[in-house]
């Protein structure tokens, strides 16, 4: 009680922003984790915001804390990483996704990580290896599509986005045995990461823990049998692997690389499955972006065929794709997929006249900028045109943070975004689709589809 008292004492000198630290322990973690639409900020912290402005001062997920809905204070928050501010998950997801996760590190061995995943997924790999095993697994998926079956498009988005990490991390090719084990085994731990963390028989965490230790004996044991066959000169696969460029490029060992492997699968796949399964969402209500689409990618194809060039898409190809960016650009600021970050204060820090103590937590909502209707008109319309006008030079550039900003950024946001163009081109080019029952992506962080956007499709070849 007297450190209690203390405590107090301390954080009663101190211009903390106004706010309510709601009931003891829990505070306002539940209201906050309500789910709402991903197109807002939900009632909880538009409440809040209409209360006590856009830094207000919480009590979430067991810690005091600072919510931000200023891009200003965002800005900051992230401009500051490793120096102010450090990332601040709660022990239990750090334990899991692993001691040298580069979601946790911090400093030197961050900036190592970072960088082995940066140069894996540079433009010179994206060009000669993920472009043309994205269309590969787009293709297939597309091929497979029922017609006029309804059937769950964010369950297909997952198969081409996992195929696609996997493949290019560990060779492993979708359908076999192998990589249907480790998918199986993926999901678990995934499930874990976001559940309630109790270690006990028979919970999420718990199998998750498991599973996390099975994937670690199978990179184990795939690392072994690589560096073997590397001895023995029989090795085929070289640098064109994650693994392959991990024995070559550095001396991580099995665990630090699991933990790569788990975070890349972790970073990569759900965010960018769901940004496939929300472009046909709103896509859907958008004729006139699909028409406008559907002419920009034609035209691509007719290009090729004029030129007597090969129909495979080319990095040229993708570069031209500019009305295609527009979409992206605009279902990752309507979508939020990564709506706020944990950060955790690593000293006293002032801002706008407040204090925010050292060792609270800071919660950067990325989304209130992209829904701020002082920052876009209209924000709550798709509107994908609104990116032609949108230039460099405007302030609004520096508000957009689907993938973060400065050190800590998205490692992996051109290969995403070039995931979602090659999606969009055939489909695009060979598709109709439809929204077969009603599901809105609700978010609390996350955008989840409660169904998984059921659709119909029906192949419709518009090359002539
Ligand atoms: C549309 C898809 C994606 C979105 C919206 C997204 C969003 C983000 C955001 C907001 C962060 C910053 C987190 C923070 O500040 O704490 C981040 C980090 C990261 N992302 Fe992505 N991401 C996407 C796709 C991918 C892909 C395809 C990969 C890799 C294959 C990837 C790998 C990573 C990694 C490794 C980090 C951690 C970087 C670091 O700690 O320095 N992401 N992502």
């Amino acid at each position: 009680l007297s450190l209690r008292n203390s405590e107090s004492r301390k954080t009663k000198c101190l211009n903390l922003p106004p706010g309510s630290m709601g009931w003891p322990l829990i505070g306002e973690t539940i209201a906050f984790r309500r789910q709402h639409p991903c197109n807002s900020l939900g009632e909880y912290m538009e409440d809040r915001i209409n209360k006590y402005g856009r830094i207000y001062k919480s009590n979430l997920f067991g810690a005091p804390t600072i919510v931000s809905a200023d891009a200003e204070l965002n800005r900051f928050v992230l401009m500051n990483d490793d120096r102010l501010f450090v990332p601040s998950f709660p022990k239990s997801v750090a334990d899991i996704l692993g001691k040298t996760s580069m979601l946790v590190l911090t400093g030197e061995m961050h900036r190592y990580m970072k960088s082995l995943a940066v140069n894996f997924m540079g433009i010179a790999r994206l060009r000669a290896n993920f472009l043309v095993d994205s269309e590969r697994y787009v293709v297939q998926n597309l091929e497979s599509w029922p017609e006029n079956t309804p059937f769950p498009a964010k369950e297909e988005a997952c198969k081409i986005t996992f195929n696609l990490m996997v493949k290019n991390i560990l060779s492993m090719n979708p359908g076999e045995e192998e990589t249907e084990r480790l998918r199986k085994l993926y999901m678990s731990f995934m499930k874990g990461v976001i559940a309630l963390p109790l270690n006990i028989p028979g919970t999420a965490y718990r199998k998750a823990v498991k599973s996390r230790a099975t994937i670690l004996k199978v990179i184990e044991r795939l690392m072994e049998e690589r560096i073997q066959k590397k001895k023995e000169g029989t090795d085929s696969i070289g640098e064109a692997d994650l693994l392959g460029f991990i024995l070559e490029q550095s001396n991580l060992d099995a665990e630090q690389f699991g933990d790569l492997l788990l975070g890349l699968l972790f970073g990569g796949h759900e965010t960018s499955s769901t940004a496939i399964t929300l472009v046909l969402y709103f896509l859907h209500d958008c004729p006139k972006a699909v028409e406008q689409l559907r002419e920009e990618h034609l035209e691509i194809v007719r290009g090729k065929k004029q030129r007597g060039v090969p129909p495979a898409l080319t990095w040229e190809d993708y570069k031209h794709m500019e009305f295609t960016q527009c979409v992206i650009s605009e279902t990752l600021r309507l979508g939020n997929i990564i709506k706020f970050v944990h950060r955790k204060a690593n000293t006293n820090v002032q801002f706008k006249g407040y204090d925010i103590p050292s060792g609270w937590s800071i919660i950067p909502i990325f989304a209130a900028a992209h829904l701020d209707p002082a920052v876009y008109d209209n924000p709550q319309k798709f509107d994908p045109w609104r990116w032609q006008t949108i230039s460099g030079s405007t302030a609004r550039i520096d508000n957009y943070m689907p993938f973060g900003q400065g050190l800590r950024n998205c490692a992996g946001l051109e290969l995403a975004k070039m995931e979602i163009a090659v999606f969009l081109h055939h489909l695009a080019l060979n598709y109709d689709w439809e929204i077969a029952e009603p599901d809105e992506p609700l978010a609390y962080a996350f955008p989840e589809f409660a169904k998984g956007l059921p659709i119909k499709a029906r192949k419709v070849s518009f090359i002539v």
